[in-house]
């Protein structure tokens, strides 16, 4: 599978405007694709099985790229454990099952990192897969993206088409969902922090205790794994994307204060929960198939302060 894909190939971006489905569509049209093909969910509801055959059976995609999920924070999942299976398990078996009655040639299905067990031997491989119990704050979304890979295996044992899985870890970025309750720890950071900063607040309160570590990477890295993968790797096993580098929470919230100019007090709210103690990725299968990240933790930071300011007024509620 080396080699990239024609310029025109027609590729079907399901979640085109999410954090990594805009980012993607982004990487693709500046390396000149041409024939992307992209639906917001008022358009097409993955969830909607014949209206998802339909469109497969109109538009016949070349390569699919699925970042269309629920998606959210440590809260998020924890409160709505039941969307978080339903709606990720129909979206992507109605995917699966619709690029398979067209045989799509290739496909990306994007996982998370949440896959592995909570107590997993870092740094994480991918042979840590099913080795022992989820953590509980994500198990279902875990499940739901645990029965992807096995749905992309078993296209690939079955059918004999090539088609892959990526498990970013956490990724952050411009057109990340910064809601207060619902998003991931960044841009949560993010938010707060400003806020407080034009409030002239005396302290911010984050969640859990700040001491769990985690990896991050921003969303541009990501994407660009993503193609790599689609142009160069082509096996039935999951391929972790990340740095391989992790900090605590606790460091994270200085960087993130440092970017916005926050000078006031950090406490922490240990009601609420720490989630994973740690999960770091060992990247070494997808470093071996040519790839690293680019963008530094701090300068991506401050680009996304920069974005968040710029975009504060037009954001998800
Ligand atoms: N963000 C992160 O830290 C990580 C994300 N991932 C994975 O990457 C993928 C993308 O995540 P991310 O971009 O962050 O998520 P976002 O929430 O930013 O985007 C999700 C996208 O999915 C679309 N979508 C959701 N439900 C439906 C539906 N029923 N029908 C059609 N479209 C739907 C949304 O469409 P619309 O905009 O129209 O509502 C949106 O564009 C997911 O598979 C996620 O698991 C993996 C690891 C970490
Ligand atoms: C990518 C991955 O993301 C999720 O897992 P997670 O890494 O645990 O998610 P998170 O980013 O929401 O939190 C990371 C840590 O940060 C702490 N924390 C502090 N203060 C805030 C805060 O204000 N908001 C949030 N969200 N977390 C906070 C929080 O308590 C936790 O210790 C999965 O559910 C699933 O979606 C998935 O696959």
């Amino acid at each position: 599978m080396e080699g990239s894909p024609a310029r025109s190939a027609r590729i079907y971006v399901a979640g085109h405007r999410g954090l990594v489905g805009s980012a993607v569509w982004r990487l693709l049209e500046t390396q000149g694709f041409t024939g992307l093909i992209g639906r917001s969910r008022d358009e097409l509801d993955l969830t909607d099985r014949s209206a998802v055959f339909q469109f497969f059976d109109l538009v016949r995609p070349e390569i699919v790229v699925l970042a269309a999920a629920k998606v959210g924070g440590i809260l998020a999942n924890d409160a709505h454990p039941v969307e978080f299976l339903s709606e990720n398990l129909q979206i992507q078996t109605n995917v699966f099952d619709a690029a398979v009655a067209q045989r799509v040639p290739r496909l990306l299905f994007l996982g998370s990192s949440c896959i592995y067990p909570k107590f997993a031997e870092q740094p994480i491989r991918e042979e840590a897969l099913l080795t022992g119990e989820l953590e509980p704050t994500n198990d279902t979304y875990a499940i739901a993206k645990v029965a992807g890979i096995l749905n992309v295996r078993a296209v690939r044992k079955q059918y004999g088409l090539p088609w892959i899985s990526a498990m970013p870890t956490n990724l952050y970025g411009p057109g990340d969902n910064f809601s207060p309750t619902d998003s991931h720890v960044l841009p949560a950071f993010i938010r707060r922090y400003e806020q407080a900063r034009l409030r002239g607040a005396e302290y911010v309160v984050n969640w859990g205790s700040g001491t769990p570590r985690r990896e991050f990477l921003h969303v541009d890295d990501a994407a660009s794994a993503c193609l790599h993968l689609l142009q160069h790797y082509d096996g039935a096993q999951h391929v972790n994307v990340g740095t391989g580098v992790d900090h605590t929470l606790r460091e994270i919230a200085r960087m993130v204060a440092a970017a916005v100019g926050f000078d006031g007090e950090t406490r922490w709210d240990t009601s609420k929960p720490d989630g994973t103690p740690r999960k770091l990725l060992d990247v070494s299968r997808l470093r071996g198939a040519g790839w690293e990240p680019s963008v530094d933790l701090q300068d991506g930071i401050a680009e996304t302060v920069a974005w968040y300011r710029n975009h504060g007024n037009a954001l998800r509620p």
